[in-house]
Parts: C-alpha cells; sequence; structure tokens
C-alpha cells in the first residue's frame, strides 16, 4: 500500500496534511512538524506541522462565533447536517479506512469497520433530536417554572491513537448535536484520520468555524486548548496519566471533564462456563486492535478445575491468528501503533518472565522478514502469572494474554478488584447466581457477561477509579454537552404591561 495515494487532490486530505480551521486548510505551524509514521512498516508518511497556541486561539474563537448561530437552531435542523454527515462517511468508509490503516496500523477491514462505528455515534446522536430538553416544574399560581438544557458553547475534544475515527465521532456528534462547536487535537501518533473527518464534516454542510482540528503534542497544543478562556468542556480519551494532567489544569478554568482514562479489565472464567466460548472470547477480547482497547482482557482468571482445556483452547485460538500487513485480506493482527508502545509491551512481558510467568507463545516479533520493520508483536500467551507479578497491575495494551488461576469466588472478587483501574469486566459462567452476584460485587463501570465486546452507542461507557470520570455514549454520554438553565417567569395581573 502506497500511502501517497492518500494525499491527492480532491481527497479528504488534499495534497498534504494540515489542521482545519474554519473550514480552511493551515499548514502554519510552530516548532518542529510531527511525523506520522507507518507502524506497519516504519516508513514516514507526512510531517504534521504544531498548531501554536495562537492557533488555536483562532480556532477557539471562531467556534464562539459561529457557535450562537447552531445553538438556535432546533434539533431536527442539527440532525439533517448530522445525517448528511453519517451518509458521508458511508460513502468514504474505504478512504478514511486507508488512512485510519496507514497511520494507525490497524487491518484495513477493521479500519473500514471503525468507520462504521463512527456512522453509529452520528446515528445515536441523531435519534436525539427529539429528547426531551427540560421540564416544566410545579410552582405557585402564575408563575412558570421551567429547567432546560442548553448548549455549553464550545467544546475541547483530546483523542486518542487507538480509534482516531471512531473516537473522534464518539465526541464530535453528541456535542454538535447538543448545539456546541468543538475543537479537536487528535493524537499525535494519528492525526490525519481527524483532519480527513473534518473536511468531510465541512462537505456535508457542516458551518465553517463550528469544527476545527489543531494537531500537536499533547502537553503543548491540547494543554493551550484545555487553557483556553472559551473552552467550555473538555473530553478525553487516552491515559490516567494525560487525563489526571488535563483535569489539573481544567480545575483552574472550572469546567467540567469527561474523562476515558486506561483499564485493566479482569476476564473472569468460573467452572461451570461455557469453556470453548470462554477461551474464543478471551482470545477476541485480547487481541482485538492488537490489544490496543480500553476495554481489553488484561488479565485472565480461570478456576483451576478448568485451568488446563481452557489453555488448550486458548492456544488453538491464538495460533489461529494471522499478523499481516494491514491491506492483506487475510490480516487479523495488525502491529502496536509506535516503537515506544513495543518497547513497553516487550519490556512487561520480559519482566513477567523474570518474574517466574511461563512464556506459552510468542513475546517478541513474529518471525519473518516482512515483520522486522515496524511494531509487529506476535500474539503472546503467558500462563502461570501470580498476582505479585507486575503484569497483573500496570496495563499492557498489547496482544499479551496473560493467565492466572484461582480457587474460590471470593479469592477472584477480591483480585479482580484489586486493581486501580475500574473501567470493564468479563465474566463467565453459567450459573445466574454467580453472575447476579459478581455483577453487584465486581468494582467496574462496565461487566461483559458470557460475552466479549464492544460497546453500543445507546450504553454508556464509563470508567470508575483510574479509568476516568464521566463516560461516553448513550443518554448520559449526551449529557455530558449540556448544561441547564432554569426560569422563573411570573405572569400574573400585576406583572408585564
Ligand atoms: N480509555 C481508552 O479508551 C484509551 C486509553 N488509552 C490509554 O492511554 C495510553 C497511551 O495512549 P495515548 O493515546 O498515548 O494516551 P495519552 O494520554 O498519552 O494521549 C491521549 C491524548 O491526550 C493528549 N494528552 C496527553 N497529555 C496531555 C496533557 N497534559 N494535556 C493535553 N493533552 C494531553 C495526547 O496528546 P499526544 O498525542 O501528544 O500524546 C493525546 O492526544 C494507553 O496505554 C492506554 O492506557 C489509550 C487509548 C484509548
Ligand atoms: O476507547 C476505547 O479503546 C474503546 O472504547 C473503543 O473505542 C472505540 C470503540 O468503539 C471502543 O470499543
Amino acid at each position: 500500500m502506497d500511502h501517497r495515494s492518500i494525499f491527492t487532490p480532491g481527497s479528504l486530505l488534499g495534497i498534504e496534511p494540515a489542521h482545519v480551521i474554519g473550514g480552511v486548510r493551515r499548514t502554519d505551524g510552530s516548532g518542529d512538524p510531527l511525523p506520522v509514521i507507518n507502524p506497519a512498516t516504519g516508513t514516514h508518511v507526512a510531517d504534521v506541522p504544531t498548531a501554536s497556541a495562537e492557533l488555536v486561539d483562532e480556532a477557539v474563537t471562531l467556534a464562539v462565533a459561529v457557535q450562537r448561530d447552531w445553538g438556535r437552531r432546533s434539533h431536527t435542523d442539527r440532525a439533517k447536517v448530522l445525517r448528511r454527515i453519517h451518509t458521508l462517511l458511508g460513502e468514504h468508509a474505504e478512504e478514511i479506512g486507508r488512512i485510519v490503516s496507514v497511520e494507525q496500523g490497524k487491518p484495513f477491514r477493521d479500519a473500514v469497520g471503525e468507520i462504521g462505528g463512527a456512522q453509529n455515534f452520528f446515528e445515536f446522536a441523531i435519534s436525539q433530536q427529539y429528547r426531551d430538553i427540560g421540564e416544566v416544574v410545579a410552582t405557585e399560581p402564575d408563575e412558570q417554572l421551567t429547567v432546560r438544557e442548553v448548549p455549553i458553547g464550545v467544546i475541547g475534544a483530546i483523542l486518542p491513537w487507538n480509534f482516531p475515527a471512531a473516537i473522534f465521532a464518539r465526541k464530535v456528534a453528541p456535542a454538535l448535536m447538543a448545539g456546541n462547536a468543538i475543537v479537536v487535537k487528535p493524537s499525535e501518533f494519528t492525526p490525519l484520520s481527524a483532519m480527513a473527518l473534518a473536511e468531510l464534516c465541512r462537505r456535508a454542510g457542516l458551518p465553517d468555524g463550528l469544527l476545527s482540528v489543531v494537531c500537536g503534542p499533547g502537553r503543548e497544543t491540547g494543554a493551550a486548548l484545555v487553557g483556553h478562556r472559551d473552552v467550555g468542556m473538555i473530553t478525553m480519551t487516552g491515559s490516567t496519566r494525560g487525563g489526571r494532567e488535563i483535569m489539573s489544569q481544567a480545575a483552574e478554568k472550572l469546567i467540567p471533564v469527561s474523562l476515558e482514562l486506561g483499564g485493566k479489565a479482569p476476564f473472569i472464567v468460573f467452572p461451570d462456563a461455557n469453556i470453548e466460548q470462554a477461551a474464543k472470547d478471551a482470545v477476541e477480547a485480547r487481541l482485538w486492535n492488537a490489544g490496543q482497547v480500553c476495554t481489553c482482557n488484561e488479565i485472565t482468571y480461570v478456576h483451576e478445575d478448568v485451568r488446563d482445556e481452557f489453555l488448550a483452547r486458548v492456544t488453538a485460538h491464538l495460533a489461529a491468528i494471522t499478523p499481516r500487513d494491514p491491506f492483506d485480506p487475510d490480516s487479523t493482527l495488525g502491529p502496536l501503533v509506535a516503537a515506544r508502545e513495543w518497547a513497553k509491551v516487550k519490556s512487561m512481558v520480559d519482566t513477567a518472565v523474570a518474574q517466574g510467568a511461563t512464556l506459552a507463545m510468542g513475546g517478541d516479533r513474529p518471525p519473518g522478514d516482512e515483520f522486522a520493520a515496524g511494531n509487529w508483536f506476535a500474539p503472546t500467551l503467558l500462563t502461570d502469572v501470580a498476582s505479585d507479578m507486575d503484569i497483573t497491575r500496570a496495563e499492557v495494551f498489547g496482544p499479551v494474554l496473560s493467565v492466572t488461576t484461582f480457587s474460590t469466588y471470593d479469592e477472584v472478587i477480591e483480585r479482580a478488584n484489586s486493581t486501580p483501574f475500574g473501567l470493564a469486566a468479563y465474566l463467565y459462567s453459567g450459573s445466574l447466581h454467580t453472575v447476579m452476584r459478581a455483577l453487584d460485587d465486581l468494582e467496574f463501570g462496565e461487566t461483559y457477561v458470557n460475552k466479549a465486546g464492544p460497546e453500543r452507542p445507546q450504553g454508556f461507557h464509563t470508567g470508575w477509579k483510574a479509568s476516568g470520570i464521566g463516560g461516553d455514549d448513550g443518554p448520559h454520554g449526551y449529557e455530558r454537552y449540556v448544561r441547564r438553565k432554569t426560569a422563573y417567569v411570573g405572569y400574573g395581573p400585576t406583572y408585564g404591561g
């Protein structure tokens, strides 16, 4: 795949990468441009300018001006524009999918599927065009008391690199539907998807200035966005470290934040589970997106009575995974997004082995010259993992299945809850009693029972503890993009003209 084909006249990206401000491509930048590297080949794709604080100010100032009219338009009118975006996403799914695969590394089939996920986030936002937007509250005669939701104004959105198109849509769609403007700062690893999507939104008729994309390092361009006086809310998906820094900066302005952060999902297999289903899902929930998903199965707890059968089935499913060039139709596993992520995953596996875990499969690059370049990591299985090992605590975010055993219900619940994270959890059991009891006892914002993910746009993707604050998706996620205004209207005979 020649990545130059993503930069052509008339394409969504045009002939070079650029910020998108007020519907205009802007290549002005401060400091050194940021390189985009193809994760599968290690080759240079493009250099992206870094937006200065002045350019961020220009984007936010434009957003403030345009949002006033957008916020006054009816929900159904705004939904018409979002519907056109939804349609264009379908028409450009392969073009954007190519961009996602080139900069993030996932198999092209998965990247095109990600655009379908982006459409689903727009579909849900469009469904909010008929939502209740407030209450008329019982009060005294000759007075009307109302509480209604109104837009916040300008939203700052800071994106990670693992789903650069889907998470763009996850935040942009509800923000716009609620009547806001939005300025997006994509990850420095995957800025091109957001640039292309901003152009797509412009072509769909989104008013210029309502959505801008400013690229650059988080602690520079992102910090300028968080700190801007006219940004009224920050939504971010990424690391717990980044989320804490953003929340701390936002506190200075007393603005709300919604943070989707890291995870350490336990995957619990009770002895009365369907072992084949559990084994298949344990591999799928770990290897999706090369393990770079916040809801991935990070630590698999299997009851000692079914350990051997479970491991035999997991091994068979892992052996069927084929790391291949993302544009090979048979590819079911891409590379990690960056060399630094490869080094982190490799170090965590080596440390686990040094601490006593058994390396049953993988643990390094897949064999073959085609995997010598890029950030390829083989499907990896670690067994005999003990609860005092580092790999049971820190997030791996790679294709590494770590398996430990347990004996009792109380033991596994205590160990699963011992993580500082609280995003997703998985449990497999044929007993309704065990399932309902564990749903109460597990301290996670989202639990999957006898099935793998992903989340659904009508749900609520919410992290507890170090996994975040607030959440995305569904009516509760939509609520993050509005604020409320209370009115007392007196209209008795002594009031007014
Ligand atoms: N909950 C989830 O869905 C996801 C969680 N993650 C977690 O994040 C980890 C690393 O992923 P990554 O994307 O690098 O996470 P980061 O937190 O490093 O980056 C996420 C986004 O936040 C920006 N950012 C980071 N620090 C700040 C700051 N102080 N102020 C403003 N913006 C900031 C980043 O900019 P820059 O590009 O410069 O880093 C990026 O755009 C993963 O290992 C995983 O733990 C990642 C993806 C999804
Ligand atoms: O943030 C994540 O990693 C997940 O929430 C992921 O992002 C987009 C997909 O739809 C989700 O599964």
